[in-house]
C-alpha cells in the first residue's frame, strides 16, 4: 500500500552517523526533517565498523600494555577470554538491534521512514518499504544524501561460494576460527589482523604492494608490521590471490608467486564502494554507482537549484566517522542558511564548510602500536608544494614514554611548513599515543605558529612530552 505523499524542509538519505548529525543541525535550525533508513538506524559504524571493531581491539591494547609492566605482566600471560571479548562486543552493538539509537531521533523529533530510498526527479525521493509499499517524500529545501558505503570485493571467480568475511563478518562474528587470511594492508586489515591474532586465530595477511598504511608515513606500516609479526602473525608483501576455491571448512588460496594457503576464513579488506547504484541517481541526470563530488558545504556539484546534497562516506573526501560528522554539521548549517536566506560563510574555515577535509584530518589506527596521525605526510606536504622540514624524534627517550610501558618503542614526526612555520602534519606512533592525537589536530587545523606552541607546556611526565622533543629538535 502506497502512503500520502509528505513534504519536509530536509529529506536524508541514511541514518547513519552523519545522517543522523546532518538532520540534528537542520532541525535545531528549526527546518522540519525526515530521515530515511533501509538498515539499522546507526548505520555501518555502530553495528559493523568502528564500534565492534574498537571493543574487539580495546581488550588487545590493554593487555599489551599490563604485559609491558612488571608486577602486572605474569597476571595477564594467558590468552584473552575470548568470549568475554566477543560478548562485550555484541553489546556495543546492542545485538544488532536499532531500538537505543531510534529512540535518540525520537527524542529529538526528528521523523523516520523505515525502507530503500531513492530519488525520482528534483527533490523527489521515493522510499520502498518493507510492507512492500511506497512512500514519496518531496524537500522543500534539500535532499542529502549520507548512505555511506559497503565492502568492495576483487572479481575472483567463485568467490560468492567461498563465502568471504568482509569488514562484516570481521567485526560480527561468533566464532573465533582457527585460521584467517587476510586480504588487504589498508586500516580494516591491519586492525582486524590485530584483534582476530589476538583472539587466538592464526592469521597471515596478504598485501598486494610493499607496505602497510600506505597513505600513512612509512614509519607507522613499518612498526606495525613489526608488531603484528611480534603478535605471532604472518605479514607477506608483493603477493596477490588469484584463485579461491571453498573445499569442506576450509578456503584453499592460491598466489600469484604460485604459492597455495589453506585457511578457515578470508577476510578481504581491500576498500570500499559508495552506496549510490540503486539510488535512482540517472533521474537527475548522475550517473549511478559514482561517488558523489561535492562543494565545502557538501552542496553536490552540477545540480541545477543547488539542492541535493551529499555527506561522509559516499562523498569520498575521508571516509572517516568523525570527519563525516563534521561534514553533516557544516551541511546542516548550510542548508539552514540558504534556506532561511541568510548569507552563507564559505571562506575557507567558515560555519558553513568542511575545510578540515583538505589537510586537518586526523585518524587513529587502533594496532600495537596504536598509530595517530593528522594533516598531511611529509610526501604529501612536498607534493602539494609546500616547503617543509621534517623532525623526528625517538619516543623512547620520553620519560612519560618510558613510564608507561618498558621497552617502550615509538616514533614521532612533525612536518613543517617553513615558509608559515605551522605544521602541516603529525604522526605519533607507539603504545598509548591515541589520545595525543588531538593536541596535533588543534595544532594543525589552529595553524598555531611555532613561536606559540613553545609557550604550551606538556605536563611532566606524560607521553606529550614528545611536542617539547619535537620542538627542541627542530630549533637545534
Ligand atoms: C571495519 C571498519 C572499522 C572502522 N573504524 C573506524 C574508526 O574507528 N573510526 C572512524 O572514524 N571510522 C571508522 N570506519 C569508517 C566509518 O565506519 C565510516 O566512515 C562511517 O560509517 C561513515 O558514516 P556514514 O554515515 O557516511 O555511512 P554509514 O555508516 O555507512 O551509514 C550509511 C547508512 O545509510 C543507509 N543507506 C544506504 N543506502 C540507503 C538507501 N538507499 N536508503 C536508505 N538508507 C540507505 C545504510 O543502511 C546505513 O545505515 C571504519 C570502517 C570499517 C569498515
Ligand atoms: N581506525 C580507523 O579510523 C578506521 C578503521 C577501519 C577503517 N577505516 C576507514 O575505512 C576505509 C576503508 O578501509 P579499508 O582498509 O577497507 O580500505 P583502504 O583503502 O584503507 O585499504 C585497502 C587496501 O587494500 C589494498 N587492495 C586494494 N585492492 C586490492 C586487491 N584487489 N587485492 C589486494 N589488495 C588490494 C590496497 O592496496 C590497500 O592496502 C578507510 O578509508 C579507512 O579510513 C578507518
Amino acid at each position: 500500500m502506497n502512503d500520502a505523499p509528505r513534504t519536509y524542509d530536509v529529506v536524508v538519505i541514511g541514518a547513519g552517523p552523519v545522517g543522523e548529525n546532518l538532520a540534528d543541525r537542520t532541525r535545531a535550525a528549526g527546518l522540519s526533517t525526515v530521515v530515511v533508513e533501509r538498515e539499522l538506524v546507526g548505520g555501518e559504524c555502530s553495528y559493523w565498523a568502528c564500534m565492534p571493531s574498537k571493543a574487539l581491539l580495546r581488550p588487545v591494547a590493554a593487555r599489551a600494555e599490563a604485559r609491558r609492566l612488571p608486577g602486572l605482566a605474569a597476571s595477564v600471560a594467558g590468552p584473552l577470554d575470548s568470549a568475554e571479548v566477543l560478548a562485550r562486543r555484541n553489546a556495543f552493538t546492542a545485538n544488532w538491534k536499532d531500538d537505543g539509537q531510534v529512540a535518540w531521533l525520537d527524542s529529538v523529533h526528528l521523523d523516520l521512514v523505515r525502507g530503500r530510498g531513492r530519488l525520482d526527479g528534483p527533490r523527489q525521493v521515493v522510499v520502498d518499504t518493507p510492507d512492500g509499499g511506497t512512500v514519496r517524500l518531496t524537500a522543500r529545501h534539500a535532499v542529502a544524501v549520507c548512505t555511506g558505503t559497503t565492502a568492495a570485493l576483487p572479481d575472483l571467480a567463485g568467490l560468492a561460494d567461498v563465502r568471504p568475511w568482509t569488514s562484516r563478518e570481521a567485526t560480527s562474528a561468533q566464532q573465533v576460527p582457527e585460521s584467517l587470511v587476510v586480504v588487504g594492508g589498508g586500516v580494516v586489515a591491519v586492525e582486524m589482523a590485530t584483534a582476530w591474532q589476538a583472539l587466538g586465530a592464526r592469521v597471515t595477511v596478504l598485501v598486494r604492494g610493499g607496505a602497510l598504511l600506505e597513505r600513512m608515513e612509512p614509519f607507522a606500516g613499518e612498526m606495525v608490521a613489526d608488531g603484528l609479526r611480534e603478535a605471532g602473525a604472518e605479514v607477506r608483501f608483493g603477493v596477490s590471490v588469484t584463485s579461491v576455491v571453498r573445499e569442506g571448512r576450509q578456503v584453499r588460496v592460491g598466489l600469484d608467486d604460485g604459492g597455495e594457503l589453506t585457511a578457515d576464513e578470508i577476510l578481504f579488506a581491500v576498500g570500499r564502494k559508495p552506496h549510490t547504484g540503486d539510488l535512482g541517481l540517472d533521474t537527475i541526470g548522475l550517473a549511478p554507482g559514482g561517488w558523489l563530488t561535492v562543494d565545502d558545504t557538501c552542496q553536490v556539484t552540477d545540480i541545477a537549484d543547488g539542492w541535493l546534497y551529499a555527506a561522509g562516506d559516499v562523498n569520498h573526501r575521508a571516509l572517516l566517522t568523525h570527519q563525516g560528522k563534521y561534514q553533516g554539521r557544516m551541511a546542516g548549517a548550510a542548508i539552514a542558511a540558504r534556506a532561511k536566506g541568510e548569507p552563507v560563510d564559505d571562506a575557507p574555515w567558515g560555519a558553513h564548510v568542511a575545510t578540515a577535509d583538505h589537510g586537518a584530518v586526523p585518524q587513529v589506527v587502533f594496532t600495537d602500536p596504536e598509530v595517530g596521525a593528522v594533516g598531511l605526510s611529509a610526501q604529501e606536504a612536498e607534493s602539494a608544494g609546500h616547503r617543509v622540514r621534517v623532525v623526528d624524534y625517538d619516543m623512547a627517550n620520553v620519560s612519560g614514554a618510558s613510564l608507561f610501558g618498558d621497552d617502550y618503542r615509538g616514533r614521532a614526526r612533525m612536518v613543517v611548513d617553513l615558509d608559515r612555520e605551522i605544521l602541516v602534519g603529525v604522526t605519533f606512533v607507539g603504545p598509548g599515543v591515541s589520545e595525543l592525537v588531538h593536541s596535533a589536530t588543534v595544532a594543525v587545523a589552529g595553524e598555531v605558529p611555532i613561536s606559540r606552541l613553545w609557550h604550551a607546556v606538556p605536563s611532566y611526565p606524560t607521553i606529550s612530552e614528545i611536542w617539547l622533543r619535537l620542538l627542541e629538535t627542530y630549533r637545534g
